[in-house]
């Protein structure tokens, strides 16, 4: 096994919410802080981290971005390195994300290049986004790169493959948050009560029928509804419920329509069923749109060195954060093949950890190739 999959495990053992990647973080300063400290500056900030390590001759600088959260899924790995945080696990790769970036660091501390390389390590990509704030702190600008790149990684490809393309790679994205609040009562007298129960079952029915009817066809829409939570116990009519979900949307006016309509059924459901209703659209991501003259230029290297096999891939409905550091500054973000059966967000996700080994000699090539470049 690897040093770098040794990493990864512990990474793995660790997952944490959103901006409370404290151990997280404390793993990270520990591993940094024994590198020869002369070729890295290192600073904090709130649970992320930001390296530089140092270019010989720095004319410009490049960024690497992981992202460091975990997700509220109870692990069902095969793993003996399971979650050690109960109800948590990294079921989106972001061990993996991370532990590439620590590979490449390192590979650059020994082996200098002429130009700044820039590491962020970067908190609650899953929510409610670290990005756009990491971006604006003082910490970020003093240090902002010329251009930029992240990697996820992508189950459904094989190791040794990545998949990118130019223009729009993952959607916009918007939490929905939506609270219902009628009367409750016995179950046994449903005629003096406004079951919440009934109102959220016929809204989250409804609801799928603004993909089918409202969306233009040659767009493309999602509108999930994750988690549905209402009542108390099996004889009480309940007196709230709340649906939790996402919208994804390629285009943003699709996501101004999807949003249009929500609001025209929830008041359709709190006109029918006598009830009051709160949306929430919680927290909002745009979409990840890779520069065109970069990412051409990065897939011709990868097909002229045959580094890796290259999959000029479609958009998917995914969501980053890492979209507003792409606004800012000129970069892509590419699938990295992890050869897994169970998808991302998913209680048995394994993703191969031969994939990090591919990833961290692709960059370590590319970032070299790339500083010497005028
Ligand atoms: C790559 C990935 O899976 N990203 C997440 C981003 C979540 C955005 C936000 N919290 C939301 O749920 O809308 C994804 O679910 O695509």
């Amino acid at each position: 096994m690897s040093t770098y999959a040794e990493i990864r495990r512990a990474l793995h053992r660790i997952p944490e919410p959103g901006f409370q990647e404290f151990k997280t973080q404390a793993f990270l300063l520990d591993y940094l802080q024994k590198l020869p400290a002369e070729r890295l500056d290192i600073k904090t900030w709130r649970t992320g981290i930001l390296v530089k390590v140092k270019g010989t001759n720095p004319k410009r600088r490049i960024g690497y971005r992981a992202d460091m959260d975990g997700l509220p899924i109870t692990e069902e790995t095969s793993y003996a390195f399971r979650s050690e945080h109960e109800g948590y696990m990294h079921a989106c790769g972001h061990d993996v994300h991370m532990t590439i970036g620590l590979g490449v660091l390192t590979h650059f501390v020994n082996h200098q290049v002429a130009d700044d390389l820039i590491f962020l390590f970067q908190p609650a990509e899953e929510g409610p986004g670290g990005a756009q704030p990491m971006l604006e702190s003082d910490e970020f600008q003093a240090w902002k790169p010329d251009m930029i790149f992240a990697l996820h990684i992508a189950p459904e490809y094989p190791v040794g493959t990545i998949a990118l393309r130019p223009g729009i790679l993952f959607a916009n994205t918007s939490e929905l948050f939506i609270d219902l609040k009628g009367k409750g009562g016995h179950a046994a007298f449903p005629h003096t009560a406004n079951d919440m129960v009934v109102a959220a079952a016929h809204l989250t029915t409804q609801l799928q029928s603004i993909v089918a009817r409202n969306v233009n066809p040659l767009d493309s829409a999602v509108v999930t509804i994750g988690k549905i939570t209402g009542g108390t116990r099996q004889n009480i009519i309940a007196e709230s419920a709340r649906l939790e979900g996402t919208i994804r949307t390629m285009s943003l006016d699709s996501m101004k329509q999807v949003k249009s309509r929500i609001e025209a059924l929830v008041a359709g459901i709190e006109a029918g069923f006598e009830c009051e209703a709160q949306i929430d659209y919680g927290s909002n991501y745009c979409q990840v749109f890779n520069d065109e003259a970069l990412t051409l230029e990065f897939m011709n290297w990868v097909r002229d060195t045959g580094a890796v096999n290259l999959i000029e891939c479609p958009p998917a409905m995914t969501g980053e954060d890492f979209g507003y550091f792409l606004e800012a500054i000129p970069g892509f973000l590419f699938w990295l093949g992890a050869d897994t059966p169970y998808g991302l967000h998913h209680a048995k996700l394994e993703p191969s950890e031969q994939a990090i080994d591919v990833a961290i000699g692709l960059l370590s090539k590319y970032l070299t190739w790339k500083s010497e470049q005028a």
